[in-house]
């Protein structure tokens, strides 16, 4: 028996792309939103499936009875990914983070990497492309990911203990087999490497010192992300939240901790280096100390809608346009140009100020909007 949907990822009310606007440009004279921040990070979503039911993404007692993942037939094609992606770039945009559900499920995924590695700025320069990945087939695919122009990469992986990794994973994936994965993407010269650990008080806190330690002089900058409240699935709960600030306390009784500054605008995480020179950690507050204010990230879901924001109801349905009466690469970019000069996102300040939040429809969720 087929079971039912009972998440309505795909609101039947995608916006209607706005008609494009007064335009009023950053600084520099590229786009700006309505708050003054200009586009420059695309995250795109390749996959809603995934080989991991992590209870703060896709918890298993929703996922597994109740969700059917998306056809192939709606998802955006690898061409159709690279063209919207070149408008973007045309708008400004200078990252690229592949993402999903698991990147590495989407079968060629390196063909994709291949063709948005020979996109450049307008004015001539190379992306930052990366992706993000639960490290499980790493091992296996890192060399093609590199040889295919990917150039760095960011694992996640909540902790060194199995039998705590495997409450949070939540699928029985060891430890060992992600460990090799960074191992294989730091011998194929994919780096610099990153490690997120989503932490949840009282299921892998106490990972997160062994974490600390394990990747002190590595090379890998690991990150701590706050347990967000993304999505409608996740039974978020603040208690569970263990705020960076009490985090950093714990790594200052053991680590000698200096603050960095920020190594590009818009970044997610606050930088801290160990004074010895052994390497960063990174804290990203996105509960206790938000950083809307200059969030320039956009978000391409798997099966083409325009997101930007990580907490939106509701996109923009660009393989509409894309599958519609021949749309020119002109058309497209003003339709980006037109939703990100009505951007007005600032969903973590709000929350965190106590100020009212968009009421009565569903979040999308985190795996399918792309983390
Ligand atoms: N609230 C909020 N959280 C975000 C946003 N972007 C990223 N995050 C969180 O930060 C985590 C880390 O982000 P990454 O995917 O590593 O991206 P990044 O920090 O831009 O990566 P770098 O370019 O390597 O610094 C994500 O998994 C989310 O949990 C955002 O725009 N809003
Ligand atoms: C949605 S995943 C997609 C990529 C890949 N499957 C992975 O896990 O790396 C991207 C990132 O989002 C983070 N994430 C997912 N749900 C989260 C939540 N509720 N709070 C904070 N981070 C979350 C994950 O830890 C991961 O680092
Ligand atoms: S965080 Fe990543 S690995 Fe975990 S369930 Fe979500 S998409 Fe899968
Ligand atoms: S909550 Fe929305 S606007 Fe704020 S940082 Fe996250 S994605 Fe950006």
């Amino acid at each position: 028996m087929t079971p039912a949907r009972v998440i309505p990822l795909l609101d039947a009310r995608s916006r209607p792309l706005p008609a494009s606007g007064r335009q009023v440009p950053h600084a520099d004279g590229s786009l700006a939103d309505t708050l003054g921040r200009p586009l420059r990070d695309l995250r795109i979503s390749v996959t809603d499936r995934c080989n991991f039911r992590c209870s703060y993404c896709m918890p298993k007692q929703v996922f597994d009875k109740h969700y059917e993942f998306l056809p192939h037939a709606d998802l955006l094609s690898f061409e159709e990914i690279t063209r919207v992606a070149r408008a973007f770039v045309a708008q400004g945009v200078e990252k690229i983070r592949i993402t999903g559900g698991e990147p590495l499920l989407r079968r060629h995924l390196e063909r994709l990497i291949a063709q948005l590695a020979e996109l450049r700025t307008p004015d001539g320069r190379l992306l930052d492309l990366t992706l993000t990945t639960n490290g499980s087939l790493l091992a296996r695919k890192a060399q093609a990911l590199k040889d295919a122009g990917l150039q760095r990469i960011t694992v996640s992986l909540d902790g060194l203990d199995d039998a705590i990794f495997q409450r949070m994973n939540d699928v029985g994936f060891p430890v060992a087999d992600v460990l090799a994965g960074i191992e294989a993407a730091r011998a194929v010269g994919l780096g610099p490497i990153k490690v997120n650990m989503v932490v949840k008080r009282g299921t892998n806190d106490h990972e997160v010192l062994p974490m600390a330690r394990h990747f002190k002089g590595t090379g890998v900058t690991l990150r701590f992300i706050e347990f967000m409240d993304v999505g409608e699935t996740n039974d978020w709960r603040m208690d569970e939240v263990l705020p960076s600030r009490e985090l950093l306390q714990r790594l200052q009784a053991e680590f000698d901790l200096q603050p960095l500054s920020a190594s590009a605008p818009g970044e997610t995480a606050e930088r801290w280096g160990h004074a010895d020179g052994s390497g960063e950690i990174g804290l990203i507050s996105s509960v206790t100390q938000a950083f809307c204010g200059d969030c320039n990230r956009a978000r391409l879901s798997t099966e083409g809608r325009l997101y930007t924001c990580l907490f939106a109801t509701q996109g923009w349905d660009l393989r509409h346009l894309l599958r519609g009466s021949a749309v020119s690469d002109a058309a497209l970019q003003d339709a980006i140009a037109a939703v990100w000069s009505q951007r007005g996102d600032r969903y973590s300040q709000l929350r965190a100020s106590g100020q009212a939040l968009p009421q009565g429809e569903r979040r999308v969720e985190m795996h399918y909007i792309g983390g």
